[in-house]
Parts: C-alpha cells; structure tokens; sequence
C-alpha cells in the first residue's frame, strides 16, 4: 500500500488557540479520501498547510513519499487544489485565465488547456469572460485549472458548496472520471455527508481540530447496515456478557444506557435470553437499519465507541 499523502501529529496554533490539533491522516494513492467536519472543524487550515499557504506549528506532512518543506516547489507542482473560494482575474477569459496558471506554474503544453477545458465541459465557452460565468462554471474552471498541469494529487475545499443538485451531479462525475479514468488521488472536503458518500472510498471524519474516525466506506457499510439496539442500566456488565458468552465484539455503547450490536450472527431471542440468565436488565430490544448519517453523525456528536 503506498500513501500519497500523509500527516503526522499535525497541529496548527492561532494565537495561543489550536484550530488543529495532531492530525495524523493517511491517503491512499488513487483513492478519493472525503473530509467530512462541520463548520470550523479545521479542514481549510490542514488544506492550506498541505499547499504550504501556512506554516504548521508542529508536526509533519509527507507528500507522495517525502517531507514537505517550506521549499518544496518541485512538489507542490505535481499537486492542483482549489482552497476556499477559487479567484480569478474576473475580466479575463477563462482561457486566458489557464494560461496565466500554467505560465506562473511554468508549465508549457498547449493542448493541456484544451483538454482541461474539455473535461469540465467550458471548451464552447472559453472565451468569455469569467465575471460572466454562474458560480456553477466557477467551480469547473476552478477544476481545470487544478488539473491544467496535470497533478497527480488533487486538494478541493469544499468544491461542491453552494451549487445547485445538478451542479454537484457535474462535479460529482468530473471526479471519478480524474479518479478512474486518469488516476488522480483526491482529497475533497465537506460538511455534508450526502454530498461525499457517493464519491468517497475513505472518510476522514474532523472536528473541533481533531481527526476522530479515518475509515474505509465499504467497511462502514458491511458493518453498519443493521444493528440490535437495546437499553441497560450496566453498560459494561452487558458488553462483558456479549463478549464472553456469545463472542459478539462488534458492538458500540452509545451514551450511558444504550448498546448497539452489529454483529447479528447471534438471532435477537438468543441475545436477550443470555443477557437475562446473566442478569442483565434489558429493556426495549430490537433490530434497527442504521444510516450512514447516524453512523457518522453519532461520531461527530462524542458519542459510540467501539468495545
Ligand atoms: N488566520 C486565522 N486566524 C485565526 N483563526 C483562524 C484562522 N484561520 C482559521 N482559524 C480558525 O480555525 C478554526 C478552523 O477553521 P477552518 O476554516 O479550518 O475550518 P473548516 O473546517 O474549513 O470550516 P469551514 O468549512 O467553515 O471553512 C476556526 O475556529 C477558525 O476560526
């Protein structure tokens, strides 16, 4: 398994106030690793330590093998990333707006424009200026000028924020075409699950500067499909039952009087007739579906850990 990118410890301090506190993340090369956080949650300060925009106050990040450093220029150019609100000379054409990146990038390869323009659908439409562009087309030119230089490593803060459902449909399909097709590795962040369950293979989960949960989607969905779900007074004493008496380990407590078990190879009848002959009180037993929204809102929230 090799990483593209990798934090470790990560931290970035504003005036005595951490914003980011040790985040140690891994991406997988060719995956699409979705940050999901809420407002606030850090995900634009790592983004912007990531690109060399700020400076971390500890910590280190390692890009496709090694150290990223201060000066790392060479590295820099074979990563595209659109960090908050991308910003174009407004009364420029988007093509003339391409080919400033790639003079500033020192990047020289005239198609490459041409098929940036391509892939995000504005080739008819290049010309135009870009005050004259929906913030839809914004978004995409964002995009073709993150890939103009041909990156193998892509950082989107948020790119799907504000645009109407078939804008994020467009952005949605861009991706996995550079993912697929072109083999990209992206980063993308969000604080909307909805809008990354589909695209993301791994989801970093942050908030209030803090990495909780990095985990693959396809595990979180084997595991989370179904779930029994009942209340105790003794927590502890049932995942002691549950563990020692019917070997069950997959289990989450949730709060201080609620367990989750999503191991069902044990049926609910067996469950709760050992849990009584063990003296456990079982109250309101049964099986539920979960969502991977409670799945992840029950992260962000502090509450469920894994027994
Ligand atoms: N230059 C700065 N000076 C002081 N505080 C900052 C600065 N930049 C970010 N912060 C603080 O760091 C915290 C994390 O902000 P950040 O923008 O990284 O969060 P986010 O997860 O990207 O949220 P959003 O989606 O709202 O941008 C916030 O509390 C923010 O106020």
């Amino acid at each position: 398994m090799t990483y593209v990118l990798q934090t470790h410890r990560l931290t970035k301090t504003f005036k005595g106030k951490e914003s980011v506190s040790e985040v140690s993340m891994r991406v997988k090369t060719g995956e699409i690793y979705g940050f999901l956080g809420p407002n606030g949650a850090g995900k634009t300060t790592i983004m912007k330590m990531l690109t060399n925009l700020i400076k971390p106050t500890s910590g280190e990040i390692e890009l496709f093998g090694e150290k990223l450093t201060p000066t790392s220029y060479s590295m820099l150019g074979r990563m595209g990333s659109i960090i908050e609100y991308p910003i174009f000379y407004d009364k420029l054409t988007a093509r003339a707006n391409l080919e400033l990146h790639c003079e500033y990038m020192g990047y020289y390869n005239k198609r490459a424009i041409d098929e940036a323009l391509d892939l995000v659908q504005l080739r008819g439409i290049d010309g135009k200026s870009v005050k004259d562009f929906s913030l839809g087309m914004k978004q995409r030119l964002g995009i073709a000028r993150a890939i103009v230089t041909k990156p193998e490593l892509l950082i989107l803060d948020e790119p799907i924020n504000g645009l109407d459902p078939i804008g994020i449909k467009e952005i949605r399909q861009l991706l996995r075409i550079l993912s697929q097709e072109y083999g990209i590795s992206i980063l993308i962040s969000s604080h909307l699950l909805a809008e990354i369950e589909q695209l993301a293979d791994t989801i970093g989960v942050i908030n209030h500067g803090r990495l909780i949960q990095e985990v693959s989607l396809k595990q979180v969905r084997e595991t989370n499909t179904e779930y029994i779900e009942f209340h105790t007074n003794d927590c502890v004493k049932a995942a002691y039952v549950l563990s020692h008496h019917l070997n069950i380990s997959n289990i989450r407590v949730i709060g201080n009087e609620t367990i989750r078990i999503y191991d069902l190879t044990t049926p609910l009848p067996q469950v709760n007739k050992v849990l009584i002959l063990n003296d456990v009180a079982v109250e309101a037993i049964h099986q539920k579906n979960s969502s991977l929204e409670d799945y992840f809102l029950s992260l962000l929230n502090g509450g469920g850990q894994s027994a």
